[in-house]
């Protein structure tokens, strides 16, 4: 393992902060910190940089304990949010800044820096001052201070949390390109599901400084591991269920569960795409209460005639039916997850 937390423990003020984790990342994996704020995704990060000592627990590198290892012996990079490039320096400069800090002589670096450039898409733009750039070049240039020293472990901290949202769709793409062709391990941390299931190998869910769930992308999105995941991830459509065999009892009915669900008390999860609209004399009796323009769907609110939550379905654009409308629901067992 690349990197290995164990029984990690930080506190503030007595209340722990991350709170006993254990997380491994091997060699040339991409793996994303996700969770709500305060969670303690941050912490995590400047405990394996070194900038913020464990309570209790180990950080290890390379199987090496790194207690008593400053931070910048490490030999991590580190990407914050607001990447604070030197306004006073061009481009060039701020990248070769990272190659310094690694000991290039001067010589190699101008050739260095032209290369690291054109690997984050800025070919040629060494002598463009900092101020002239824009939000997404200036994160590119951050991007490529942070490679320069070639650190065996890359970390970002919400790394691209200030940009507008097609911008951020289309670096996320390029990131994960970058990172597979150059083979780097990376430990990110962001509270944006969209961009964790882009860039990560695995997803890492944290909850009140614990890891909630881990897995890759796929396996979090299908089965979320309980309900705070499941409504973090911004699944709506949970509620409690009596699970028997491979049927549940909820306010909504009668539901089926896919064979070998937990059994018992737990809260069930339909998938918005498993709500189905039916004829309004079949199913569970809506009314519909809302649409939400989705770009390749409509989400259309839903609530229940004869009581019970509101809930959420998932339509082609051309089906939706207009708010006020009556609708059937019916459920299909494939989009249901019983929850732990
Ligand atoms: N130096 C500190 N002293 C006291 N409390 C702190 C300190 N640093 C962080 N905290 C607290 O620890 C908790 C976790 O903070 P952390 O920054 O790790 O969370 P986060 O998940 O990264 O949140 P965000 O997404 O908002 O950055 C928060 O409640 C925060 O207020």
């Amino acid at each position: 393992m690349l990197l290995s937390l164990a029984a990690a423990t930080v506190r503030f003020g007595g209340r722990p902060v991350l709170d006993t984790v254990d997380l491994d990342v091997a060699e040339h994996e991409v793996v994303c910190v996700l969770g709500p704020s305060g969670s303690g995704k941050s912490t995590l990060l400047r405990a394996v940089a070194g900038l913020q000592p464990l309570d209790s627990g180990r950080v290890l590198l390379d199987g090496r304990d790194q207690a008593g290892v400053p931070a910048h012996r490490r030999g991590v990079g580190l990407m914050f949010q607001d990447h604070q490039l030197f306004p006073q320096r061009d481009v060039g400069g701020n990248v070769a800044f990272g190659l310094r800090m690694h000991g290039v002589p001067k010589g190699g670096r101008d050739a260095e820096v032209g290369q690291l450039l054109e690997l984050v898409g800025l070919p040629g733009a060494a002598g463009r001052a900092v101020a002239g750039l824009s939000g997404g070049e200036q994160q590119r240039v951050a991007l490529a201070r942070a490679l320069a020293p070639r650190p065996r472990l890359l970390m970002l901290d919400e790394p691209l949390g200030q940009l507008d949202r097609s911008l951020r769709e289309r670096l996320v793409v390029e990131l994960r390109e970058l990172f597979g062709r150059l083979g780097t391990t990376v430990l990110a941390v962001t509270h944006d599901q969209g961009e964790a299931f882009a860039l990560a190998d695995r997803v890492v869910v944290m909850r009140d400084g614990r890891i909630a769930q881990s897995g890759t992308p796929l396996e979090v999105w299908q089965r979320p591991a309980d309900e705070f995941v499941a409504r973090f991830l911004g699944f709506d459509n949970v509620v409690p269920a009596t699970v028997a065999d491979t049927a549940a009892d909820t306010p909504w009915g009668k539901l089926p569960v896919p064979d070998g669900s937990p059994q018992g008390g737990r809260p069930l999860l339909v998938r918005p795409a498993g709500v189905r609209l039916v004829a309004s004399d079949e199913g569970l009796p809506c009314t519909v209460t809302a649409r939400t323009f989705k770009g390749t769907h409509v989400t259309v609110h839903l609530r229940p005639r004869d009581g019970g939550p509101r809930l959420e379905a998932a339509c082609a654009l051309r089906d939706a039916p207009e708010a006020g409308a009556e609708v059937g629901v019916e459920f299909d067992v494939a989009e249901i997850v019983v929850l732990g």
